[in-house]
């Protein structure tokens, strides 16, 4: 294996062993002894990307020469985990978290007994409004990506809060340790506390500032500006409209908001806007529903706003451990998958105590057995449940769906950015315990009527899906870069 640093200099990175990923809903594929090769020439229009794939290669070497013979040894890195434990090394694609409030993170696991409407004004907004001092906001900023690119979070759709300038430097620390990220600042002008508001002319101004910055200073097109009305109650219909005419008329930017999270909530919103049909159409009125926009939670909907949002193409992101946590209710998945809606995954830090997506992948899991064991119709309870490949499809492809980003994101194809974790199952420190006889990729052993037959691949992922935790994510990169190593 050839270690390599951050400031790499070969043009062609090689990376062999096996892969898993999930092409498709429910679909795992693992191939092994695979070589992926990567464009690392930083003047390439290619760089960060996946230029071939080759299945069964015994000479990752002659595999990049046949690829490319103007290469040149020295421009070659050889990554292999060919010959790493057993089978419990894999290449992951990158998780995607499409929903995280960064600078919530000092406040993880801190909720006690509330509900989304009291646990804003209680916990929520004063630590948000104290970010405004900008060593602090580094401190938390700084801390919240090393923590997710530790957890194998390649990209991530954050929230930061109505400052513009710690928003900004929010950009600018995803960008310095090599994170993809969605960087929104928090608009709201409506229903807030006196120390924690913006005027709407002061909300958009500020929004204008931050996406200049990101735009055309910050200079990495890894870092995309998102807007973000925090959610109807806490915007004027004008803010809406306002940040709306802004994504169109900067060639649709993304835009995040909440949407239907808690039963109180939906009713709030009624009440604000008695005007509209449903809490989906306050945002559909205001022209915020678009193929760029990722809606949370999604919790309490009825069909017709289900059909709205598969009508504007918008994403969901499913909070699974925020949703348990502060009492939301139970999102349906598997109901809004089978509309064609694109669902990903987002730990709602702080709402959801962890940054982790793989905790995340095990609650939607877990939930939606929740769901199944209320379901009545007894041919219905199966298909409720989630698999663990659709978990992890979740975790990944879906989530870059879910932010418009699946062309380039979440599986390993060749065009695609190379944003993987390196996994190792059985890494120093482990949680996970795998015995001798589970390996599958010992054909020696000797099998008698005593020993337990050996389990597939898929049951070691099985194993370290459930007991995994960021002491197996041994390595990181974001197209094709170094970002984070055990
Ligand atoms: N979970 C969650 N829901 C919200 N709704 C409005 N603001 C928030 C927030 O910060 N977190
Ligand atoms: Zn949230």
């Amino acid at each position: 294996m050839i270690s390599v640093d951050k400031h790499c200099v070969y043009k062609f990175h090689v990376f062999y062993g096996t892969f898993v990923d999930t092409p498709g809903l429910g679909r795992l594929r693992i191939r092994f002894n695979t070589a992926v090769g990567v464009c690392t020439d930083e003047s390439s229009n290619k760089n960060g990307k996946i230029e071939f794939i080759k299945e069964n290669s015994e000479n990752p070497l002659d595999d990049v020469k046949n690829f490319d013979p103007s290469l040149t040894y020295s421009d070659i890195a050889i990554i292999d985990y060919t010959h790493a434990t057993h089978s419990s090394v894999f290449f992951l694609p990158g998780f995607v978290d499409t929903h995280i409030h960064a600078s919530q993170y000092p406040n993880v696991g801190i909720f006690g007994n509330s509900t989304l409407l009291d646990w804003l004004q209680t916990y929520t907004f004063p630590l948000e409004a104290s970010l405004q001092d900008l060593d602090m906001a580094q401190l938390v900023y700084e801390r919240i990506v090393r923590r997710t690119l530790a957890n194998g979070t390649t990209t991530a759709a954050y929230y930061t809060t109505i400052d513009a300038a710690s928003t900004k430097l929010m950009g600018r620390i995803c960008s310095e340790l090599g994170q993809r990220a969605l960087v929104g600042k928090v608009c709201m002008d409506a229903c807030s506390p006196e120390y924690y508001v913006e005027s709407t002319k002061e909300s958009l101004r500020s929004c204008e500032e931050v996406l200049n910055f990101l735009q055309d200073e910050l200079n990495d097109p890894k870092i995309l500006p998102v807007l973000t009305p925090r959610f109807a109650p806490s915007c004027s219909r004008e803010l809406m409209k306002g940040l709306a005419a802004e994504s169109r008329s900067r060639g649709s930017l993304h835009i995040q908001t909440h949407l239907s999270e808690n039963e109180s909530e939906v009713d709030w919103v009624k009440s604000l806007f008695p005007e509209c049909k449903s809490y989906t159409d306050v945002y559909d009125s205001c022209g915020l529903l678009h193929n760029k926009t990722i809606l949370a939670h999604c919790i309490h909907l009825s069909d017709e706003e289900a059909r709205t949002i598969q009508k504007r193409g918008s994403g969901i992101s499913h909070c699974p451990i925020s949703n348990t946590s502060i009492t939301s209710g139970e999102c349906r998945v598997r109901w809004l998958l089978d509309q064609g809606i694109d669902v990903g995954l987002g730990t709602d830090v702080s709402g959801g105590h962890t940054c982790s997506i793989l905790a995340c992948a095990r609650q939607a899991l877990l939930v939606s057995r929740h769901l199944a064991m209320k379901e009545k119709e007894e041919q219905n309870k199966e298909r409720v449940k989630l698999t663990v490949a659709e978990a992890l499809y979740l975790a990944t492809l879906g989530g870059s769906r879910a932010l418009d980003m699946g062309e380039s994101l979440g599986s390993f194809e060749v065009g695609k950015q190379f944003d993987t974790q390196l996994v190792d199952v059985e890494s120093q420190g482990s949680n996970v315990d795998v015995f001798p006889w589970q390996h599958s990729s010992l054909p020696a052993m000797k099998l008698t009527l005593h020993t337990p037959p050996l389990i597939a691949q898929e049951n070691l992922l099985a194993k370290w899906f459930f007991n995994g935790d960021d002491r197996n994510v041994v390595r990181v990169w974001v197209g094709g870069k170094l970002s984070h190593t055990l």
